[in-house]
């Protein structure tokens, strides 16, 4: 049988443990066909990023059409998206191929090693191009200050804050509290009616290189099954805290978050 197929519109990390490579395996581990549009490679290890290219927005767009007009793409998720004009030509392409697409939005701005991922005019065109089109936003505690202003250091500053970013044209905002202090990780999900918190164990490892990949492609997965937007995040989050659980070390540096305890569990 044809398995559903969900589309990632990011970049390569040449360590395996972000960017498209978390997003396959990911995708792989829910039953779901990956699709790709490869929007820069980078140069990282476990010890940061050394630099990217980018690839030509008018190639990103030809990679979507390409897969969009053939194989179909039940829901799509960006992740590194590098420039303005890749971001312009991700959400032209994406309206053009169908905007009814279940859209997840990781606004990925750097690595968790502090390196840019996104040229600096380029956030302001995430806000604008790809927001008001997306069906949910996951940003990351970084994420949130550079988009709204808002230090998130509480339950009531991640609710302000998920607010702020829900004017911004989403239909839904998660606002991550992995950076977050305390023995529990509080994630925030809303609509604007629906005011979800979802919590679970903090961990206890430094391993945790391409989780926010991870959550946001395991929701692109279980979107591009049917579920609903609370049941898909639900999901992503057990998902997700057992790739954290799992973690390994590789390298000098910030190990992978693993979801191949799927292959045994
Ligand atoms: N140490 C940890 N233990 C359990 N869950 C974690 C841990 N760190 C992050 N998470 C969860 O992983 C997901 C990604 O969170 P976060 O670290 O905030 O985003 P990002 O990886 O984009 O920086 C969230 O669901 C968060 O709650
Ligand atoms: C190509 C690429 N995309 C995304 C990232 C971000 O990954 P990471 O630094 O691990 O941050 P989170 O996944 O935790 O948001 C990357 N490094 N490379």
């Amino acid at each position: 049988m044809t398995p559903p197929t969900a589309l990632t519109i990011a970049g390569s990390d040449s360590g395996g443990g972000a960017g498209i490579q978390a997003d396959l395996r990911t995708f792989f581990a829910h039953g779901v066909h990956g699709l790709v549009a490869l929007t820069a490679v980078t140069v990282q290890n476990s010890l940061g990023v050394q630099g990217f290219t980018e690839i030509p927005a008018d190639v990103v767009a030809a990679q979507i059409k390409a897969v969009a007009s053939d194989m179909g793409v039940d829901a799509a998720k960006t992740g590194m998206l590098a420039t303005a004009e890749i971001i312009r030509a991700v959400a032209k392409t994406l309206d053009e191929v169908g905007g009814d697409i279940p859209l997840v939005v990781d606004p990925v701005a750097a690595s968790m090693t502090g390196h840019a991922l996104l040229r600096e005019d380029a956030l302001e065109a995430i806000r604008t191009e790809l927001f008001p089109r997306a069906t949910l936003i996951t940003p990351n505690l970084d994420e949130v200050r550079l988009l709204t202003g808002i230090s998130v250091t509480s339950p009531a500053s991640q609710r302000e804050a998920a607010e702020a970013l829900l004017a911004f044209g989403s239909r839904w905002v998660l606002v991550k509290g992995g950076h977050m202090e305390g023995s529990t990780c509080v994630d925030l999900l809303t609509d604007g009616d629906a005011v979800i918190s979802l919590s679970g164990p903090r961990y206890d490892t430094e391993n945790t290189h391409g989780g926010g990949d991870t959550m946001a492609s395991a929701i692109t997965a279980s979107l591009a099954k049917g579920a609903s937007v609370p049941d898909a995040v639900a999901a992503g989050k057990k998902f997700i805290e057992r790739c954290v659980a799992e973690s390994y070390p590789l390298g000098a540096g910030v190990g992978p978050v693993s979801p191949f305890w799927v292959l045994t569990d």
